[in-house]
């Protein structure tokens, strides 16, 4: 009992540790402590400052009156204070996951791969973060194997935690015309050490012909609102969604990178990752995307203009989407440019000299090095390149992607209401 008793104490006097935070009396001299407070005259002005995390002890407020007047407390007294410190320290949220972003193609960022882990034992497949969708779906054990070509699959009748969402299946159809769709279960899933019990895991039963030859994406994460899930009869959450309520922040962070690895971070901003300050700017969630406006553009070193541009935030799509007006504007600057009905869009040769393109956010600028503006040969070894921004005019919506996000370190704040936030790097 001994033993217990000074655990016990030992506990709660490092507890009360906490209370000496508690802003000196006023009238003492030493109050320069850094906590905003000033000494004006003999009078003294102390900031409030909330302490993050802090949870309420009720049992070590009485405690605290015990020691005030002298009187030992009693041992079902200590005992509570030490309980509820272990309640509190297990209610603090600190969750949090970072993994790579890997370009599937060493020459071109046409998408990035992430790897995950999925059942009991832990299955690991290479999946393709999109915040432009909303489906987790992947390459199972229910997908016929004409229409798998080195995926990796996932196989829940190897998972002891895997769980039948009875009745309930998925179907999606992407911009480019890219579909699959299945049927669902749930199960355990991790992201970089993240782990997020019975996700709804989408089993595809089908999937086009795009994604059997893409064999390095064994699915699909999306990282869009929950409200554009495609699961019938209930839609399910995102992981993130699923995730939110465990992590310190309710964010997730994009540091995707120009022909090499970059990362995913869930719970926490890693300041080592950009420069400046992050510019924070409102998202409207309502078309379920990352929906936010741009402050404007700039061509190379020609004039910014300050007409705003309203699109998403898609890591899921390779290249940038604009209205025409800007494209047009950009590929006036590029030697050889033609919009092309053989190849879809703008081209030109390969060996032109590309301007970098500016947009804003904010009062932040974002340059995309012309580097980044050249995409990949219209066909393997071809002198005649595609652009990497392109109009958006048949799409309806601009798209800010994998070319525009790589250039910058993007903050999917997802609390109420969202934001998103950019900052350079
Ligand atoms: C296209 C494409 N994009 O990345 C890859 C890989 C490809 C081609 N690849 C052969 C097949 C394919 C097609 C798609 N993907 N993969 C990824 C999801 N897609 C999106 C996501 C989204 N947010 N918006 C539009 N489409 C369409």
């Amino acid at each position: 009992m001994v033993a217990v008793t000074n655990l016990v104490l030992t506990t709660v006097l490092a507890g009360l540790g906490l209370a000496s935070a508690l802003p000196p009396k006023i009238g003492t001299t030493n109050i320069g402590n850094g906590n905003g407070a000033s000494l004006d005259g003999g009078r003294a002005t102390l900031k409030q400052a909330r302490r993050p995390n802090y949870r309420f002890n009720g049992a070590r407020s009485v405690y605290r009156t015990y020691l005030k007047y002298g009187v030992p407390a009693p041992e079902d007294l200590i005992k509570a204070v030490a309980h509820t410190d272990a309640l509190n320290a297990a209610a603090v949220k600190r969750d949090t996951g970072s993994a790579a972003a890997v370009p599937i193609d060493p020459r071109f960022d046409i998408a990035y791969v992430t790897p995950v882990t999925i059942g009991t034992p832990p299955q690991t497949l290479q999946l393709d973060f999109d915040t432009g969708s909303s489906d987790l779906w992947v390459f199972s054990s229910h997908t016929p194997t004409s229409q798998i070509r080195g995926q990796e699959i996932y196989t829940p009748d190897k998972s002891t935690t895997s769980k039948l969402l009875d009745g309930h299946t998925w179907s999606i159809t992407y911009g480019d015309g890219s579909a699959s769709r299945g049927n669902v279960y749930t199960d355990n899933f991790t992201v970089g050490g993240l782990a997020v019990a019975s996700q709804a895991i989408q089993c595809a039963q089908q999937v086009s012909s795009s994604f059997t030859t893409e064999e390095s994406i064994d699915g699909l994460l999306g990282l869009g609102f929950s409200t554009l899930n495609t699961v019938n009869p209930a839609s399910q959450l995102t992981f993130f969604d699923n995730a939110k309520s465990k992590l310190g922040s309710p964010v997730f962070t994009a540091d995707l990178k120009n022909k090499q690895a970059g990362t995913y971070d869930f719970g926490f901003i890693d300041k080592a990752k950009y420069t400046g300050e992050i510019t924070y700017v409102p998202v409207n969630p309502d078309p379920g995307y990352w929906t936010f406006t741009s402050s404007g553009y700039a061509v190379g070193s020609g004039n910014f203009s300050g007409s705003p541009i309203t699109g998403i935030a898609d890591t899921g799509t390779s290249l940038v989407y604009l209205p025409t007006a800007i494209v047009t504007a950009y590929y006036r600057q590029v030697q050889g440019a033609t919009n092309s009905r053989n190849y879809g869009g703008y081209v030109f040769p390969c060996s032109a000299t590309l301007p970098p393109f500016t947009f804003g956010v904010g009062e932040t600028k974002f340059t995309i090095p012309a580097s980044y503006m050249s995409y990949a040969p219209v066909t393997d070894g071809s002198s005649t390149c595609f652009g990497g921004l392109q109009s958006s005019s048949g799409i309806g919506v601009n798209i800010w992607g994998d070319v525009a996000l790589k250039a910058a370190f993007v903050v999917f704040n997802g609390a109420n209401p969202p934001t998103l936030g950019w900052a350079t790097k």
